[in-house]
């Protein structure tokens, strides 16, 4: 049985993981890969009232069911398909929906945290680190969250000054020692991202990965 390539992309918020996880699927073909994002796996926080929600500290790896991510890799890799959840960041809640994810030779996982938990990394193939500088991320996500995320300017510049500027510096940037490749300033970067897919392509073409060797 052949087992499906693991590559995983961390970086901070704003980034550009998101951005790199996209050129990755329309390049190597998102018909290969099963895509889920550490995003999707943050806690239901539907019983908690509104108020509180918004002061929740969501840079901390506790605020994200990893257990259930790193089950949902391990049954990829075995062959299975899972229920990814599906997660509304206007309200903090956990929709009542979710993805089917079919197996597929290649999985791709996306997120702040994903080098920060020993039991996570030990699962990935390849690892990516996303690495852009402070001020242009913050911009990003100021722009990102009010425009998707429902976000005011006053919310954004608490939240990042509170949580996620500091959590950044405890978890997220100590991580980048596990990264196999660190790529500058994201998604629009193509020297990185030609020499990260063409690494992939071979990978799939080797024999612990490709069906037809
Ligand atoms: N290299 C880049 N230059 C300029 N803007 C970028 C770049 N990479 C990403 N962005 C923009 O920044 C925002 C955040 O990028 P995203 O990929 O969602 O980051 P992340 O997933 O790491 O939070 C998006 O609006 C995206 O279009
Ligand atoms: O309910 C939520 C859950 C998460 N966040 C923030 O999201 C980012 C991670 O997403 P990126 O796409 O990597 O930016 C994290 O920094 C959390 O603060 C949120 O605001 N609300």
């Amino acid at each position: 049985m052949i087992t499906p390539l693991v590559i995983a992309i961390a970086g901070g918020s704003g980034s550009g993981k998101t951005t790199v996880a996209t050129e990755i699927l329309k390049r190597v073909g998102s018909h290969r890969i099963a895509y889920l994002p550490h995003d999707a796996y943050y806690r239901d926080l539907k019983d908690l009232p509104r108020a509180q929600r918004d002061l929740v500290n969501f840079d901390h790896p506790n605020s994200l069911e990893t257990s259930l991510m790193i089950e949902h890799i391990k049954k990829l890799k075995n062959w299975e398909a899972i229920e990814l959840p599906v997660y509304d960041f206007t309200t903090h809640t956990r929709t009542d929906r979710t993805i089917h994810v079919e197996p597929q030779r290649v999985i791709l996982v996306e997120g702040i945290l994903i080098f920060a938990e020993p039991a996570l990394r030990e699962l990935f193939d390849v690892k990516i680190f996303v690495d852009t500088d402070p001020d242009l991320r913050f911009i990003r996500r100021l722009e990102r969250d009010i425009r998707e995320r429902g976000r005011t300017t006053e919310s954004v510049i608490r939240q990042y000054l509170n949580t996620v500027r500091p959590m950044h510096m405890e978890f997220v940037e100590p991580s980048k020692r596990y990264a196999d490749v660190i790529i500058p300033e994201g998604g629009f970067n193509t020297v990185a991202l030609d020499m990260v897919i063409s690494r992939i392509e071979t990978l799939l073409e080797s024999k612990e990965h490709n069906p037809d060797e």
